[in-house]
């Protein structure tokens, strides 16, 4: 490399960090490995003074090199990022979760567990341990953060010191081996809405749904089968019933997993489907399905019931398989004709499904709502399960000449429902930019209005920002930056949690 730093030979890396050459492991998106603190963090601009509480954010970081060369970054470890901001003052904390996977690689110095979601392709001696990297989303209940993973049970973790307190199954009434990584919680009743996905094992099409009370109770558990096994990353819900998204990242035959294939594969003969239970009084015979074309599907925007007794679900809609990696079984990952961007149609757009439930036709059309290339969708949370009017995506900025790098997102939209507009900040090409979280100006604030949160990781200068807009003025940009003195990898989910919320212990220890 450079003149200056002289060394006599090429020195090989370890083998426990020697990560593969791929995108995932490279450059801007190569391994973090570290926790940190930072008191105080440097501020530019101005924190608003009402702003008071916690950012919480997930981040897959493989701390060691994967045991196969094609892993992907959904499989690394997580770690909690958490932004405490009060009195304009921010400080920053980041810790991964101890999982049993954490502590028995940590103890090894290594890898000893295989590929994402095959316990197949793991070292035998943890073929049946918890697979948890709770790498994906982190909510708050029960005054505790859940770090999840679609695989396995949540990891509880006290949401001051981010200590890990151990795996949670609501006091032995959750009786699913699954959890989603998007469990809703109901503002208007503080109630908890989950389902666990491959609820009887590895390729099971058992899907199994819980209502908890705010106080952890459980109040509904309902068994149901779906009509194939695929992915089932996000659901929905409203008032009255809940909403099931099967997308064609299918599962692959059992004997194809016992011999290490992925655990996914897209499966281009397989509709994008949509199952619909009530949210009380559930029984396995009440649900019903319903199919689009092959598409897919990320997250949901949010859901709510129509004066007509249907249910109605917004969410963007995507005509690629974003998740590239995983392709239809027997393709390259970096070929497959299903990975390709549309020729005609949009890449994505945010769209309503309509479902009637005394409908007998069971193919939905959806209706466009707005038409940007975005995804990571969130509402402003006093009003899920309800109607609204706005939604905030990452995109695509739309003017730019050059797509942001590795195909993520660069722009960040507050886009109206209703006429279809939207406003956005655009951070420019070389930076990537994640999902919001959104914190209203005062708590009877009009809808939408207030703040976003959201992190910008800046390939120019290998460093992180975390920063602050305001939704009354988006094309502005950040009213703060909160700049970090290190680099993050891209994350995945997040949730603020407001200080009176928190039990109040010391964040950075003095
Ligand atoms: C963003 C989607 C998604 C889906 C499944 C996962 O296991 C995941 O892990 C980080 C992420
Ligand atoms: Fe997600």
């Amino acid at each position: 490399m450079g003149a200056a730093y002289r060394v006599a030979s090429e020195l090989a890396l370890q083998p426990e960090v020697d990560y593969p050459n791929s995108p995932f492991f490279l450059g801007p998106e190569a391994p973090c490995r570290f926790e940190a603190e930072v008191f105080n963090c440097v501020v530019r601009g101005e924190i608003p003074k009402q702003i008071d509480g916690t950012y919480y954010r997930c981040m897959p970081d493989h701390l060691w090199a994967p045991l196969y060369d094609d892993d992907v970054f959904i499989n690394g470890d997580g770690a909690i990022d958490a932004v405490r901001i009060k009195d304009g003052h921010a400080d920053f904390k980041q810790k991964f979760v101890r999982t049993e996977r954490f502590t028995i690689e940590r103890a090894a110095r290594r890898a000893v567990f295989g590929k994402y979601r095959n316990r197949y392709t793991d070292d035998i001696r943890v073929k049946h341990k918890i697979h948890s990297t709770a790498n994906t989303h982190v909510i708050y209940f029960e005054k505790q953060l859940l770090a999840l993973k679609e695989d396995s049970l949540p990891y509880a973790m006290n949401p001051d010191t981010l200590e890990t307190k151990g795996v949670y199954d609501f006091h032995g009434q959750y009786t699913s081996p699954t959890f989603t990584a998007h469990p809703k919680i109901d503002p208007h009743t503080g109630e908890l809405i989950t389902m666990g996905y491959e609820a009887k094992g590895d390729m099971t099409t058992d899907v199994a749904y819980f209502l908890f009370d705010k106080t952890g109770k459980k109040l509904e558990e309902c068994w149901i089968n779906t009509p194939y096994v695929g992915m089932m990353h996000d659901m929905a819900a409203t008032d009255k019933w809940i909403v099931f998204i099967l997308t064609p990242l299918a599962g692959v035959p059992l004997d194809l997993l016992k011999q290490g294939h992925k655990h996914f594969a897209w499966d281009e003969n397989k509709p994008l489907t949509f199952g619909i239970l009530p949210r009380r009084d559930a029984k396995p015979q009440d649900v019903k399905w319903f199919h689009y074309k092959n598409a897919f599907y990320g997250h949901s925007g949010n859901a709510f019931d129509g004066e007509d007794g249907c249910v109605y679900l917004d969410s963007p809609l995507t005509y690629m398989n974003k998740f590239w990696f995983f392709p239809p079984i027997g393709e390259d990952m970096h070929r497959a004709k299903s990975a390709q961007r549309p020729m005609r149609d949009p890449v994505s757009h945010y769209v309503r499904w309509k479902f009637d439930p005394n409908a007998t036709d069971l193919y939905v059309e959806p209706e466009e709502l707005v038409n940007v290339n975005g995804e990571m969708p969130k509402v402003d949370p006093r009003y899920e399960t309800k109607p609204y009017n706005f939604v905030f995506l990452a995109m695509t900025d739309p003017e730019a000449e050059e797509a942001p790098a590795g195909g993520i997102y660069n722009a960040i939209a507050k886009c109206n429902i209703n006429d279809g507009t939207y406003e956005y900040w655009s951070a420019g090409i070389n930076i990537a930019l994640h999902e919001v979280a959104f914190v209203p100006r005062f708590p009877e604030a009009p809808e939408a209005d207030g703040y976003l949160i959201s992190v910008v990781n800046r390939h120019d200068k290998l460093l992180t920002d975390i920063v602050i807009l305001d939704t009354a003025d988006m094309a502005k940009g950040p009213v703060a930056i909160i700049e970090l003195p290190f680099r993050l990898r891209n994350g995945i989910h997040g949730s603020w949690v407001d200080q009176e919320d928190l039990p109040g212990e010391d964040f950075v220890k003095p």
